[in-house]
């Protein structure tokens, strides 16, 4: 289990003033999990994750993975802690000198394995992540989906409890993205890791995580499961992230979406109305309009053109105190 407790991280930096990172953060993420951590740039997740390592210290708090203080260790606790942390990047980090065997021997070699150690590991590491048949590559001559399954692979050397995957398909193409989650999914069922995932792509947290947290200015605005958080965003960043993604879907799959304003008090009856719909695929998520603070909420329905029609349709017709927001 990973727990965060009131953790802060200040920059000292003498031309902007002191950074503040992270600000009282709280966490709290269970043994076999997969947690997402979603913020635009700067939020702070790439600083979160350093302390999950012990790459750095937080300036307050306390950070503690599988009952290691890793805020409180010196270095040599460090390193045996970090043995069962393994970690993949967006930019993989892997030795270019090194063959894609070497690589993945690496953190074994660090570890002081026996070479029949590790022969019989690397091996059976590369034929987990199928590439078995690349072993005397070098790391230049690998698409980058190879790449990463070299990082996974090393990561997963040391048998850790926790993956932290940094932004880990951020570089990859769509099909390439779906063939590494898949991989990774996998290897969770097989070993029941903890998985972190950072990321700024919500389909990757839609696929992957039990639950998320939503990071803005170095502070967690929203957490929860990640299915509350799709279909009820409460703060606006985490509106924002789920609007991007219904928008993003739309493109790629030429879906429909429409807007329809409800009474809030109606919406019991509305969502059970709703839920024929849901279960044929049309998405429907609540977004909350703060700012007239009219008793109204706004539903944005997704999915197949004429279903979506069809749904706002009989909202329409249900429920008369409902009005459809005209597209701009
Ligand atoms: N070593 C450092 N020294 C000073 N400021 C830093 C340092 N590392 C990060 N920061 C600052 O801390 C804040 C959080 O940065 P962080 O890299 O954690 O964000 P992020 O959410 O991971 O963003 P990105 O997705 O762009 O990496 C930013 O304001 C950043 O400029």
């Amino acid at each position: 289990m990973i727990v965060l407790d009131q953790v802060n991280k200040v920059y000292p930096s003498s031309k902007d003033g002191d950074v503040v990172a992270l600000q009282d953060i709280n966490l709290r993420i269970e043994r076999g999990e997969i947690f997402g951590i979603v913020g635009h740039s700067g939020a702070g997740k790439s600083t979160l994750l350093r302390l999950l390592n012990g790459l750095e210290k937080p300036t307050s708090g306390s950070v503690t993975v599988d009952g290691i203080s890793i805020s409180e260790s010196g270095d040599r606790e460090l390193r045996e802690a970090r043995k069962k942390i393994g970690m993949i990047f967006q930019h993989f980090h892997l030795l270019w000198s090194r063959t894609v065997w070497e690589n993945v021997a690496f953190p074994l070699e660090l570890a002081g394995k026996s070479k029949k150690e590790i022969r019989e590991k690397v091996d059976a590491l590369l034929e987990r992540v199928g590439l078995s048949h690349r072993a005397n590559a070098y790391p230049a001559q690998l698409s980058g989906g190879q790449k990463q399954r070299v990082g996974i692979a090393r990561a997963l050397a040391n048998d850790p409890s926790v993956l932290l995957c940094d932004e880990a398909t951020s570089a990859l193409d769509p099909e390439t993205t779906t063939s590494i989650l898949q991989l990774l999914k996998e290897i969770h069922r097989d070993t029941g890791i903890t998985m972190v995932i950072i990321t700024h792509e919500m389909s990757v947290v839609k696929r992957m995580c039990h639950r998320m947290a939503v990071m803005e200015a170095g502070k967690v605005v929203e957490m929860g499961e990640v299915e509350t958080l799709f279909r009820e965003p409460k703060h606006p960043v985490t509106q924002q992230f789920v609007q991007s993604y219904h928008t993003e879907k739309l493109e790629a799959s030429k879906e429909h979406t429409d807007l329809i304003r409800v009474k809030s008090d109606d919406l019991d009856r509305i969502w059970s109305r709703l839920a024929d719909w849901v279960k044929i695929g049309v998405t429907v998520t609540i977004l909350p309009d703060h700012e007239k603070n009219d008793g109204m909420v706004a539903l944005q329905v997704s999915g197949e053109p004429d279903q979506v029609r069809d749904a706002v349709e009989e909202i329409r017709e249900f429920e008369r105190r409902s009005e459809v927001i005209p597209h701009v």
